[in-house]
């Protein structure tokens, strides 16, 4: 159980994080303080979970366990007079691109794990790959690991993977979301209604994840198992690498990780 959490940025990801946490009843509302400019926002926040919620990071960052959840565009003044406050608070931060180093100088004194998490996260579907700083214990990493666990899988990697990490499942669910659109689109080119090419389109991605998952088949095997000897997967597949879908996905995640390392 987390004695105190203070979330800086109660936007998308912090909201995300924070529901499951409290559902997974890791943390009491009673014992978070989010911290976010925009009032709505905060009146939002308040309301819903029953969170404390201020326009004040330095209050939010008194806490135990304090989660970076705001855009990296805006790290150095939202972090600003925090390092002072206290030195044995664990610092996560799943800011795309902010590297360990530029977090550990704004934290000179304490533990900080740097975590991309995903939009999934909001279903408990997500996946968070976490890298440890210098002054962070194997005690604080596992109790990271659990931390994250609330919201999907995780994984623990080098910090020197971790814009690849942003490339792919941090903004790949971006991706996944625009393949789901464009099935449907195809759906709907080829006579279905709305409604149904969706529902259709949404369940094959996520039965054909499930499916790898749970055989742990190569995904080329899968591909294989669907294609009939002339039949219509093939003629599919084909029309697909004609116009160049693993490339396109390939360089996505390569644009992706790029602009992660830029963002830092
Ligand atoms: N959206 C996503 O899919 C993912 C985002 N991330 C990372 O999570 C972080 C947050 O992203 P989102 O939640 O999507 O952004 P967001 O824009 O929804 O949330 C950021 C929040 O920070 C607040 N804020 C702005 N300036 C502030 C300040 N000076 N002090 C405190 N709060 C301030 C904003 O009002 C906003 O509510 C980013 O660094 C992003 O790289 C990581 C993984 C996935
Ligand atoms: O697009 C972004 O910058 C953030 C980081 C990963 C997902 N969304």
């Amino acid at each position: 159980m987390i004695s105190s959490l203070g979330i800086i940025g109660g936007g998308v990801m912090g909201e995300a994080l924070l529901a499951r946490l409290l559902a997974q009843g890791q943390v009491a509302a009673t014992a978070v303080t989010v911290s976010e400019p925009f009032a709505a926002r905060c009146e939002f926040l308040n309301d819903r979970y029953g969170v404390r919620c201020v326009d004040d990071n330095a209050e939010a960052a008194q806490a135990d366990w304090v989660l970076l959840a705001i855009k990296p565009q805006v790290f150095d003044p939202a972090v600003a007079g925090l390092a002072d406050l206290r030195s044995d608070r664990l610092i996560l931060s799943i800011l795309a691109g902010v590297p360990l180093a530029k977090l550990e100088a704004a934290f000179p004194h304490e533990a900080v794990i740097r975590a991309m998490p995903n939009t999934p996260a909001t279903v408990g579907a997500g996946v968070t790959a976490i890298a440890a700083g210098q002054q962070v214990t194997a005690d604080q990493l596992s109790q990271a690991q659990e931390f994250f666990a609330a919201v999907g899988r995780v994984v623990t990697v080098p910090e020197s993977q971790l814009d690849a990490v942003t490339g792919l499942s941090g903004s790949g669910p971006g991706y996944v979301a625009l393949i789901v659109e464009a099935l449907s689109d195809g759906g709907v080119a080829a006579g279905l209604p709305r409604a149904i090419a969706t529902e259709l389109a949404i369940q094959t991605v996520r039965g054909t994840a499930e499916l790898l998952q749970e055989t742990g088949w190569h995904p080329g095997e899968l591909k294989d198992r669907v294609c009939s000897p002339g039949g219509t997967t093939i003629a599919g597949v084909a029309t697909l690498e004609q116009n160049g879908l693993r490339s396109a996905l390939i360089e996505a995640v390569k644009a992706a990780a790029l602009r992660s390392q830029q963002l830092g």
